[in-house]
């Protein structure tokens, strides 16, 4: 196959050879690779004009809650990864608090029997509680191990410092990742609790909370000459923690989008940990993923059903899905000029593919996977729970601006085409550790 006149994420014209799983050549301006006997399919030419249009690595989403087993109600592996590939994402990483928590070898192999159902493809991580089994977890195609609560967030796999330090020994000599949901709970402002306003929840798992976290969980990590990754940085304080600590972080789309004056909109639609920061502080996480500071952005989609999230402050679940909308809402920022599209590129594709070794991924390069999503940068359209994918019937970015894409390729093949009678095909998604 081949796409012509494509424009990558640095702005260069060029065209693009993909044979099997790989892209197999990329020429620059004024090289143009003519089409071959490989670019035919019984006798039609496989040629895809993409001039005008913007091709880029497949997003890799190294933080999401895809809900099985245990509570299927809210996600599936089937409606996640198609959620995902809808909106560009070719690669995710599933966190372990589902029923049973995947903290050992047997709950790792059910969840690997839900990933069958995977359309793009995936990563498992491994959880920690006072019963994890890191014997036989190690010895699975794991991802990282990760998240690893330092405070109780859905799911209730809070652990204390002495069993992080655990984890952090048995992974460094495993030589595997670990990542943190770095909250200290001791921190949190109990007077806040008298209040019932959906705010009180960021009143409550307060900045400070995050801060002191993120800096003990890397100042403990390296001590031991562990490599830890802080997952859904909220704070310029956590951010920065990571950064001189040479751990790396993630922000996540809610956390760079939407501040606590989007509460009177969002509701209890809008709890989730942490919590929404202020404007100033979001603006802050903002110029830290502009100027690189940030690793990577990743989603932490985490549905919960309308019904659920519609209960008071203190009992609603925290969490907000974004996998479909995230690369979307990045694309049409760097068409407003907030980025530019390199950026957009190295913080879903190309750093987390470095971060967590995933070699022939994360680049439109020779030899790569033909992880790749194409989009129209002129056709900007906004965001409705309708046009999503996902089984979580809202989201916290409706009627924000968004460019989401022609269609997904996963190791050469469509995972999704906007507007055919099949968007999605069969299941193919593969472990990418496997
Ligand atoms: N972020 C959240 O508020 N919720 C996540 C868990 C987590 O990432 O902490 C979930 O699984 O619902
Ligand atoms: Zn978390
Ligand atoms: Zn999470």
């Amino acid at each position: 196959m081949l796409i012509r006149n494509a424009t990558l994420a640095d702005g260069d014209t060029c065209d693009v050879r993909i044979s099997g799983d790989r892209i197999t050549a990329v020429a620059g301006e004024g090289e143009s690779l003519s089409t071959s006997d490989d670019d035919h399919d019984e006798g039609e030419p496989r040629v895809i004009d993409a001039s005008g249009k913007r091709l880029l690595p497949g997003m890799i989403d190294v933080h999401v809650h895809f809900r099985q087993p245990g509570f299927g109600h809210k996600e599936t592996w089937e409606t996640g990864t198609k959620s995902a590939a809808a909106g560009g994402v070719t690669t995710i990483v599933d966190q372990p608090n589902t029923e049973p928590p995947t903290v050992n070898e047997a709950a790792f192999a059910k969840k690997h029997e839900y990933a069958d159902q995977a359309h793009i493809d995936f990563g498992i991580n491994g959880g920690v509680t006072g019963d994890w089994d890191p014997d036989s977890l190690f010895d699975q195609p794991l991802f990282a191990l990760g998240e690893v609560f330092l405070a109780d967030s859905t799911g209730e796999m809070g652990i204390d410092t002495s069993l992080y330090v655990d984890a952090l020994e048995r992974a460094s000599e495993a030589d595997v990742t670990v990542t943190v949901h770095a909250e200290d709970e001791t921190l949190f402002n109990e007077s806040s609790k008298s209040r019932t306003d959906a705010d009180a929840w960021s009143a409550y798992r307060r900045p400070k909370a995050e801060a002191k976290a993120v800096e003990q969980a890397c100042t403990l990590a390296a001590e031991r000459d562990s490599q830890i990754h802080v997952a859904h940085t909220s704070t310029p304080q956590g951010i920065d923690a990571a950064a001189d600590h040479g751990m790396t972080c993630e922000v996540t789309p809610h956390h760079l989008f939407l501040s606590r004056d989007d509460y009177p909109e969002l509701d209890t639609h809008g709890v989730m940990n942490p919590p929404l920061r202020r404007e100033g502080l979001r603006r802050d996480v903002y110029d830290r993923v502009v100027d690189g500071t940030v690793d990577m952005i990743a989603t932490d989609h985490a549905p919960h059903t309308a019904t659920e999230k519609q209960t008071g402050v203190w009992d609603a679940p925290s969490g907000v899905p974004g996998v479909e909308t995230v690369l979307p809402l990045l694309l049409a920022e760097a068409e407003h000029g907030g980025f530019d599209y390199e950026r957009v590129r190295d913080l879903t594709a190309t750093n987390p593919a470095d971060t967590f070794g995933l070699p022939n991924r994360g680049r439109v390069q020779e030899g790569n996977y033909a992880d790749l999503v194409l989009v129209d940068p002129d056709t900007i359209t906004e965001i409705t729970p309708d046009r999503l994918h996902t089984k979580c019937t809202w989201t916290p970015f409706e009627g924000r601006d968004a460019i989401f894409p022609e269609w997904t390729m996963l190791r050469g093949d469509y995972v999704f085409e906007r507007d055919v009678d099949d968007p999605f095909g069969e299941p193919r998604g593969k472990n990418v550790r496997s």
